[in-house]
Parts: C-alpha cells; structure tokens; sequence
C-alpha cells in the first residue's frame, strides 16, 4: 500500500464523510503524528485561506492536486456557484484524490483533470468553458512554475487582479519563479513566510497579483 493510499485510509476511518473540515484535520494528524505529506498542511494552509477569503474567487485553477487536501481546503471556503479546476499529472496521485473530494463530499464543485499542466492550460478556454481565473495556486513540480504562469499570461487566463498563490517558494524552493514574478513588472509580488509542512523548518508562499 502507497503513503497516499494510507492517508486515504486514515481519513476514511477517522473523519466524518461529507465533513471537509474533519477530512482536512485527519490529513494533518498522519502528517504530524504518522507519515509526512506533501500537502500545503494546517500552517500554511491558514494563509491560503486568508488569501482565498480576501480574493472571493468565482474562477479558480489549482496546478498540483496531489490527495486532494488543497482543492478540499479551498473550494469548503467558496460559494456553489464557484468554479475549481485542479490538474494532476500522477493518475494514481489523482485517483486517490477523487476519493478522498468524494469523502469531503465536494466532488461536484471540484472539476479533476489528470493530465500535464502544459497540454491542458491550451485548452482550458475552449475545452472547459474559462474565460480568466480570478485565482490560481500552483503547487505541482517546482521547475515548471515560470513554465506554467507564463502559458497562463499568453493563453489570456489572467485579468487584472487575478491572484496567483505559489507554494514551496523556500522548501524545496522555486527560486526561478520567485524571481520572475518580483522582477518581470507584471505583478505586485508579495513573500508570505511560514512553515514547512508538517515540520518546524521555513517555508513560505508568494502571492502575485496580476496587473493586466
Ligand atoms: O514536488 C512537490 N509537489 C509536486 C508533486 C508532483 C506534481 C505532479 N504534477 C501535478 C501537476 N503537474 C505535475 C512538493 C515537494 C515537497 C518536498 C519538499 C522537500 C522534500 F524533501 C521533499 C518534498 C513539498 C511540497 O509542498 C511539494 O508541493
Ligand atoms: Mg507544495
């Protein structure tokens, strides 16, 4: 059995189905007391949703859906009438994610794509119905950062002010796109210190608001 498939257990077992918050609370206990976890996590995960209930987004892209923990967290702080989209390019990675949306009971408000980043944003205006997102967080595999918001500038999927939340800008760092989007002149870049998931070490997240 994969760590995945036993944190997916783990919640099964010890949250309440159809409870988002319960299912989020379970992923960080095995986090903190069990098996450490790629998730975004409790502690930056409070940022996230600071910048998730200051933005309101009705549109929203995530890059890295991973269990499932940050679509789950996000999208239990939006409206129904909210569109999230997350893309995971790892299908048993995303397989255990759609249970787990399923557990939170948040599957119809969570569209899933498994695919490579670069192949679907092309296709996110036609194919899925976008016009612009007015927040996106990317957290997939940390060199393809700059690759991916710059094919989101050119595809035409950010407007001014659209939010763009980076994750593992320190641990294990994105420093090519840190440096993109507090020097290119297209956004209003700011570094939100944290911790690393699940441990005590720095980490942070960089919010760029787009200028248009
Ligand atoms: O690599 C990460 N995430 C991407 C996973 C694959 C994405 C696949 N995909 C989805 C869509 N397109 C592609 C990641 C890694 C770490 C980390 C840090 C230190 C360490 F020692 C080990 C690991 C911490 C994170 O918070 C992360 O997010
Ligand atoms: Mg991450």
């Amino acid at each position: 059995m994969s760590k995945e498939q036993r944190v997916l257990r783990y919640v099964q077992q010890n949250a309440s189905r159809g409870d988002p918050d319960s299912v989020l609370a379970a992923v960080d206990k095995f986090g903190w007391e069990t098996e450490w976890a790629m998730n975004v996590g409790d502690v930056k995960g409070l940022i996230l949703d600071r910048f998730v209930k200051e933005t309101a987004p009705q549109t929203m892209l995530e890059l890295g859906t991973y269990m499932g923990y940050s679509a789950i967290r996000v999208v239990r702080l939006l409206p129904e009438t909210a569109k999230f989209l997350t893309v995971e390019f790892n299908p048993e990675n995303a397989a255990i994610a759609n249970e787990m949306i399923a557990f939170a009971g948040l599957q119809n408000r969570i569209i899933q794509i498994t695919s490579d980043s670069a192949d679907v944003i092309p296709q996110l205006k036609k194919k899925y119905d976008v016009d612009t997102f007015d927040m996106v967080f990317i957290d997939h595999w940390k060199d393809v950062y700059v690759r991916d918001i710059k094919l989101l500038e050119t595809n035409n999927l950010l407007r001014k002010g659209t939010v763009v939340v980076a994750d593992n800008i320190i641990n294990p760092g994105a420093p090519e796109y840190a440096d993109y989007v507090r020097t290119c002149g297209k956004y209003d870049s700011t570094f939100h210190e944290s911790n690393f998931e699940y441990s005590d070490d720095i980490d942070g997240l960089e919010k760029s608001v787009y200028r248009g």
